[in-house]
């Protein structure tokens, strides 16, 4: 383990009924890569706001290498904290060039050009010192406010969801130029996404938050095997949820015998990912696994087949090659990769509920399809 920069303690913060942040613990290491990853409103903003010093707490404690910087009644203001922070819109500066935007929280004037250019040349920018904002592209802007933010050697560096307003294109690229210069700074970085792409890929570990907490922390693939729960899995991708009886290191449910992630015994709740499972055309009636497709959709790089088995439980079924089935026709899915599982007599309390649909809606893509009881 690395050593640790920042310490969260039951930290809270309410903006009069609303609990944006609500006990939350959170531990950074040093020059680890954080994502933070929620659904809308439950309070990774603030969280940012609290570690940059923009809001005071209301509970708890903040400590940035190893000094107290927040708790109840004291707040160490933001330009004592060593603390970087990349908004959405990158807020640079219009009125002034790259090279003034970017060494403009350089106090010392000394050496100040020279480390402009330096950082100008890290990002890929140096022949723009001399541009302005708006003659730049979005993801030119992004590299300029990601200079201006590293410049001054934070030790933490604050991210949210810097490439929201790129293209889909630029915005891989820009993701892994990034990455790279975060990288080779060895700078500490909590980033805030909406997207689970993003987390997935750019993390050290991701951190997943729900009405004000921290619902669970760990490496990305860690989180998308083994989530806590159903919420948390349909935030880092897709799922299948499947009722079943655990009998050790497998559980019987609709697909027959399916083996586990983790042990367990009793009642279940199964989650698959779709490519978890596969199709094979044509199956007997009351065979496990037995299905008619309901439809396919394709995805550019996998197509996705939906079917529902004979009890009922809506399904989704990722293949790589274009399916051989249309819909209508009778197939038979099983699962070629073992199941994470939550035990339904201790069932995890679930404060990221999956959303409720009216029946006959289309699953929206993430969430989690209805299990019948
Ligand atoms: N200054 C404020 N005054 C009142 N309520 C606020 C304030 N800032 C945030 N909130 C409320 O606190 C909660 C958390 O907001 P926050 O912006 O931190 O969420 P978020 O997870 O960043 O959301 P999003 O993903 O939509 O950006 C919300 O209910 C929000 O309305």
């Amino acid at each position: 383990m690395n050593e640790i920069l920042v310490r969260c303690h039951d930290v809270a913060k309410h903006f009069g009924p609303a609990r944006a942040v609500d006990g939350l613990d959170l531990v950074l290491e040093r020059g680890r890569l954080t994502a933070l990853i929620g659904p809308s409103g439950c309070g990774k903003t603030t969280l940012l706001r609290l570690l940059a010093g923009f809001e005071a707490l209301d509970r708890g404690w903040i400590e940035l290498a190893g000094h107290r910087v927040a708790e109840h009644g004291r707040t160490v203001p933001p330009e004592q904290r060593r603390i970087g922070m990349v908004f959405q819109d990158y807020a640079l500066f219009p009125h002034l060039t790259v090279a003034q935007n970017v060494g403009f929280g350089l106090r010392d004037a000394r050496g100040r050009e020279k480390r402009v250019a330096g950082w100008l040349e890290r990002v890929g920018l140096g022949g723009l010192a001399e541009r302005y904002p708006h003659e730049l592209s979005g993801g030119q802007q992004q590299r300029v406010a990601l200079a201006r933010a590293l410049a001054p050697e934070p030790e933490l560096l604050l991210l949210d969801e810097p490439f929201s307003n790129l293209d889909a294109g630029l915005r891989a690229r820009v993701r892994d130029e990034v990455r790279e210069i975060l990288e080779e700074a060895g700078t500490t970085v909590v980033l805030v996404t909406h997207d689970r792409e993003e987390a997935l890929t750019l993390a050290d570990q991701v951190a997943v938050m729900g009405a004000g907490r921290i619902l669970q922390v760990g490496s990305p693939e860690d989180l998308y095997r083994c989530p806590a729960t159903p919420g948390v899995a349909a935030l880092l991708g897709q799922v299948n949820l499947l009722r079943g009886e655990a009998l050790g290191s497998v559980a019987r449910c609709d697909l027959g015998e399916v083996s586990l992630l983790d042990p367990q015994r009793g009642p279940v709740l199964l989650m698959l990912r779709p490519e978890w499972l596969s199709l094979e055309p044509a199956s007997h009636e009351g065979a496990p696994g037995a299905c008619r497709v309901l439809r396919t959709t394709y995805h550019g790089a996998f197509w996705l087949v939906a079917v529902r088995l004979a009890a009922g439980t809506e399904l989704r079924v990722q293949t790589q090659t274009r399916p051989r089935v249309r819909p209508g026709d009778r197939a038979c899915v099983q699962a070629v990769h073992a199941a994470a599982c939550w035990s339904q007599s201790a069932a995890p309390r679930e404060s990221l509920a999956p959303a409720r649909r009216p029946s006959g809606i289309p699953l929206a893509e993430g969430q989690p399809a209805r299990v019948p009881r």
